[in-house]
């Protein structure tokens, strides 16, 4: 992809390691489905980590108008990491494990579906996270979540039966952080959380609601800080997660925000849109509002 000003208007960028489904027929699906002069169209593989980040840089700065993310919330974040605050939208055909920025925008899971949505869509402009500089457009975390994410990306299959290995793995171990929280410059919360998670959407995937009430448009973020529990209680949140009353449980917080501040006692892992990362003992989250334009069903 060397010309600048290039004549393709969709770039699709295929992951073939997200998920656990075979993406070897996406090509044809997309050029039976797409109603689009086929020379518009490009599909291209990922070759390694950190390359579709890559591919939707030169596809900003080639001005193509609309790249597609085929994979789950990891191959996204890296593609729409390069398209925020460009004209570039990121469209998403979703085939991850978790896909959790496709469900909270309706985007379906059908894949034939999420194709056929690119020949008549909306564009909604959506905020986005950024937690030490790196952007994330779902969730990011630094407790529970981010230690299972750890484990998910050291076995050597993907989805969600995996995903439940890892997650029971390190639920029995993990007893939490004690952190210093400065929420917006003017409130301080302090203690030991099992989970401490920074939510853009409502939704780490799979309809896990961590933040029911989440909106990707209210140009602000959602902490969610839960207090230790043993393996019972767990199973009851995990319950209340998946049926969207996390936000009304006892022993969990919910709070607004468009800028926090976090001390903790060590550097230790984190994740960000499932992926994980190490990242300091001084974390900054923030909102970036209205930073991204996304592809999304059409209104009726
Ligand atoms: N060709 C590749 N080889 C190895 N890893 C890749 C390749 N292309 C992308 N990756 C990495 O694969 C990781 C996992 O992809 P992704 O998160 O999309 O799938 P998933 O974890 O199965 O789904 P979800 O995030 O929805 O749970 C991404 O972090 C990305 O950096």
């Amino acid at each position: 992809m060397q010309d600048l000003h290039s004549d393709i208007q969709f770039l699709f960028i295929i992951n073939p390691i997200s998920g656990t489904a075979q993406k070897h027929k996406i090509p044809e699906l997309v050029h039976r489905i797409l109603k689009a002069d086929p020379s518009t169209i490009k599909i291209v593989l990922t070759r390694y980590a950190g390359h579709g980040r890559e591919l939707a840089a030169e596809a900003v700065a080639q001005g193509i108008p609309n790249v597609i993310s085929v994979g789950g919330d990891g191959t996204m974040n890296e593609i729409a990491s390069s398209l925020l605050h460009t004209n570039t939208r990121l469209g998403i055909i979703p085939m991850g494990s978790g896909n959790g920025l496709a469900r909270h925008l309706n985007i379906p899971l059908d894949i034939s579906k999420a194709i056929d949505l690119l020949n008549n869509f909306s564009v909604t402009t959506i905020d986005s996270g950024n937690i030490n500089g790196k952007p994330f457009f779902c969730t990011a975390g630094i407790g529970l979540d981010a230690q299972v994410s750890k484990v998910f990306d050291e076995l050597p299959t993907r989805g969600l039966k995996t995903y439940t290995k890892a997650f029971i793995k390190k639920v029995r171990s993990y007893k939490g952080d004690d952190l210093k929280i400065r929420l917006n410059d003017n409130q301080e919360i302090s203690g030991r959380f099992l989970l401490t998670t920074f939510a853009n959407s409502n939704q780490f995937g799979n309809n896990a609601f961590i933040a029911p009430e989440a909106s990707l448009t209210d140009q602000q973020l959602n902490l969610v800080l839960l207090k230790p529990v043993n393996v019972l209680q767990a199973i009851e949140k995990i319950y209340k997660l998946f049926s969207k009353q996390l936000h009304n449980d006892k022993d969990t917080t919910q709070l607004l925000f468009h800028k926090i501040e976090i001390t903790k006692n060590e550097t230790g892992p984190a994740h960000i849109d499932g992926d994980p990362v190490l990242l300091d003992k001084t974390i900054v989250v923030r909102c970036d509002p209205k930073s991204l334009h996304v592809l999304t069903p059409a209104a009726h």
